[in-house]
């Protein structure tokens, strides 16, 4: 019997970037979102929250991203949420990134990537952030896994936050910094790969012209996931600077700028086509 290697991530995606556009939208079941749309904080309030985020996008935009924890706050009930929510998207022609930020010794990083990247598994994914903070090597297990399903990662490199650049800027003995580590190992697993490989980064949008300050080079010939647009304050006008000529593989992510003007289905998708527009606007 033959069997037909699955089409990578880095390809599927790229596809549904020209198709759609490359925005990503966050589904992200905050408290407070759920009291502003009149739901419970409760499972009830959870599950309709999500599925009205993801029948109103999933057809449009080219990632969802579900944050993990909003779930998993709720226990089995809100992970079951979870599972529909991944089928769901797919099933709508989204691809869909799970941000979990998982990182483990190697032998505990084998389950993780079973969870999210075996297609066996009720939450696999088309893709997951990891954190690299056990060191990179520690996440070989789902780097392998990665591509024999031809799923992808997401690895924090910059992430959006002000608090990361104390450990990610730090430099190493040879005077490399831990984000400039991560990128180039980034870029080493992706080397060859056409139209871009499947390993992405992390690079928050919100980071201003810091990364060329500090000598790190975001091209990586994979994908650049950029939270941090709207509710942390940058806009999609500020991907250029930040990104440089690898803005064409960059992914903007947007939640709570988009999910504030729900529950109404077509407030959403009109927020998700102005920061589509303005993306665009930017980046051509
Ligand atoms: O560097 C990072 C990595 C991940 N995130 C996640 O993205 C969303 C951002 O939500 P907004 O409402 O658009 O601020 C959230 O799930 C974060 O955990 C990030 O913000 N920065």
């Amino acid at each position: 019997m033959t069997t037909t290697a699955p089409e990578p991530f880095g390809a599927r995606l790229r596809r549904v970037m020209d198709e759609r556009g490359p925005l990503c939208v966050g589904i992200d079941p905050h408290p407070s979102l759920l009291a502003d749309w009149g739901l419970g904080d409760d499972i009830a309030g959870l599950e309709t929250f999500t599925r009205t985020a993801v029948a109103a996008l999933a057809d449009r935009v080219a990632v969802l991203k579900p944050q993990s924890a909003f779930f998993e706050r709720f226990g089995s009930r809100g992970i079951a949420v979870l599972e529909r929510a991944v089928a769901d998207a797919r099933a709508a022609g989204a691809l869909v990134l799970m941000d979990a930020k998982r990182g483990d010794i190697g032998s505990t990083m084998a389950a993780y990537a079973a969870a999210y990247l075996d297609p066996a598994s009720p939450l696999f994914s088309d893709a997951v952030t990891l954190s690299p903070y056990l060191g990179y090597g520690s996440l070989r297990p789902a780097l392998d896994l990665a591509r024999e399903s031809g799923a992808g990662v997401f690895v924090l490199a910059l992430t959006s936050n002000p608090e990361g650049a104390e450990v990610q800027h730090a430099v190493r003995a040879d005077g490399a910094s831990v984000a400039a580590t991560v990128l180039g190992r980034l870029r080493e697993e992706n080397a060859g790969a056409a139209p871009m490989g499947s390993y992405g980064a992390v690079v928050g949008a919100t980071l201003g012209d810091t990364l060329g300050a500090n000598g790190v080079d975001p091209a990586i010939n994979g994908p650049l996931l950029a939270p941090g647009i709207g509710a942390q304050g940058a806009t999609p006008a500020d991907l250029p600077r930040v990104f440089g000529a690898a803005v064409r593989n960059v992914v903007p992510s947007v939640s709570r700028g988009v999910l504030r003007h729900g529950p109404d289905p077509a407030g959403l998708r009109a927020s998700a086509v102005r920061f589509a527009e303005e993306v665009r606007a930017a980046v051509g």
